[in-house]
């Protein structure tokens, strides 16, 4: 009889933490083709952001000092003498006691510190009454003040969100070295479980749920999943299909037979993979217990639950982890969570963390979750979900009304 080494969930992070490398391999993309990959060396910026002075309004170009004491009741004056063209270098400048119309965006003319808005000044024949007084530098974006020359823009291991995209385009970056693509093997495994396109059950089928809930996720996070069909409960063939799809793709995923049932054969096909094998089988988290984690060769190996919401939760929590390790990720991890009041008391042992599926309303401008109640071979305890709490394992449950972290599944 085997038993359960069980591991918290925080010593799960460690181990994966600890064991999981990234891939090394890397390529160039062009920039609109590298939107959520991993950024494999920083990019040090080469010139300023902006590289000249330019102004945020429209407005007039001043020495701010010529502006001391205007106001309403007290206009100052100054000559008007030009305009700023869009895109050129201004032809005229601005000396003592006058004023060059400029543009938003446009760049400040020599001579000139800050902008003072349209709404604050009025042309009266070429003579520009001004209305407020302006600070130095008011109204303007410095050279260099969004991204200075020099310096690390993006750090290596960042994932390029749009915002990283926007600011590498702004240096007129066009290719970028990031790690490549991750592609994960999934193979289900299961005597009852058949191709989710049957049409028609026999007696003790199921439907497989798993490959599409679990692509899903990975597809999510830039990750290609190839499938490897549904394996028989049969020591051999199973062993034989996974070390197939194990040798095509980066890391594998293992859908059921994780428990210690006589027909759960996934510890011993995992360990048949490669060294060092298994690092955490059984964590003490409910739902996902039974869960497997393994490195064969480098490669990581997940072995997921077969309930259907058990594999989903925990390929959330720990399978995402483990990829963002693989793709040469570096940021932090920082999940989407808010805080809600819950409507019931949940009890809970503690030494185990419990993750609990539940529904989020608003009311009097509150965010209350209304658990899910439903064992985690209901699929459908997460289709009416809108979240997943957390309950650590310190804790002895939680009463109603009390505030919770609730992870919200997008
Ligand atoms: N004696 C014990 N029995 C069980 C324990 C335990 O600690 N001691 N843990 C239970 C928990 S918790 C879970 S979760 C399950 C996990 O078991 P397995 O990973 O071995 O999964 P299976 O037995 O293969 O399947 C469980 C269940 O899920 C259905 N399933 C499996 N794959 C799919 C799929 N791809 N799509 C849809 N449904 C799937 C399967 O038909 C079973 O009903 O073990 C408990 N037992
Ligand atoms: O802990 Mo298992 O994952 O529920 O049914």
């Amino acid at each position: 009889m085997q038993f359960f080494k069980v591991k918290t969930v925080e010593e799960t992070f460690s181990l994966i933490e600890e064991n999981i490398p990234a891939i090394e391999q890397t390529e160039v993309r062009e920039l609109a083709e590298a939107l959520h990959y991993i950024l494999a060396e920083p990019v040090i910026a080469k010139e300023n952001v902006p590289s000249f002075d330019r102004s945020t309004v429209d407005g007039y170009a001043v020495r701010a000092k010529d502006t001391y004491g205007s106001s309403e009741s007290m206009p100052g004056f100054l000559t008007l003498v030009g305009e700023v063209k869009m895109g050129e270098v201004p032809t005229v400048s601005v000396s003592n006691g006058k004023a060059v119309y400029i543009p938003t965006g446009g760049m400040l003319p020599r001579g000139s510190d800050s902008v003072i808005m349209i709404e604050h000044c009025e042309d009266v024949d070429g003579l520009l009454n001004t209305y407020k007084q302006n600070a130095p530098a008011e109204n303007v974006i410095r050279t260099g003040e969004d991204i200075k020359e020099g310096e690390i823009l993006v750090n290596k291991g960042t994932k390029l969100r749009p915002q990283e995209l926007g600011a590498l385009a702004s240096l007129g970056i066009t290719h970028v070295s990031v790690f490549r693509k991750l592609k994960v093997g999934y193979l289900s495994s299961g005597d009852e479980i058949v191709p989710y396109q049957t049409e028609t059950l026999s007696a003790g089928q199921i439907r497989d749920i798993n490959y599409l809930t679990i692509a899903g996720l990975a597809n999510e996070w830039n990750v290609d999943v190839v499938y490897g069909g549904i394996v028989k409960d049969d020591f051999d063939e199973f062993k034989q299909k996974a070390r197939e799809l194990y040798d095509q793709v980066d890391g594998l995923i293992l859908s059921g037979g994780s428990s210690v049932g006589a027909k759960d054969y996934t510890t011993d096909v995992i360990q048949s993979l490669g060294d060092p094998g298994v690092f955490v089988h059984g964590i003490s988290i409910k739902p996902g217990k039974p869960t497997i984690l393994a490195l064969a060769n480098g490669k990581p190996v997940i072995g997921l639950p077969g309930h259907p919401a058990s594999a989903m939760i925990i390929f959330q929590l720990f399978g995402q982890r483990i990829l963002r390790k693989l793709k040469g990720e570096k940021t932090e991890h920082k999940p989407e969570r808010i805080f809600a009041r819950m409507t019931k008391n949940i009890p809970s042992s503690p030494g185990r963390s419990d993750y609990i599926r539940v529904h989020l309303f608003e009311k009097d401008s509150e965010w209350w979750a209304e658990p899910i109640i439903g064992k985690s071979g209901l699929i459908t305890t997460l289709v009416k979900s809108d979240g997943i709490v957390e309950i650590t394992s310190e804790k002895e449950g939680v009463l109603q009304g009390e505030y919770v972290p609730v992870f919200v599944s997008r």
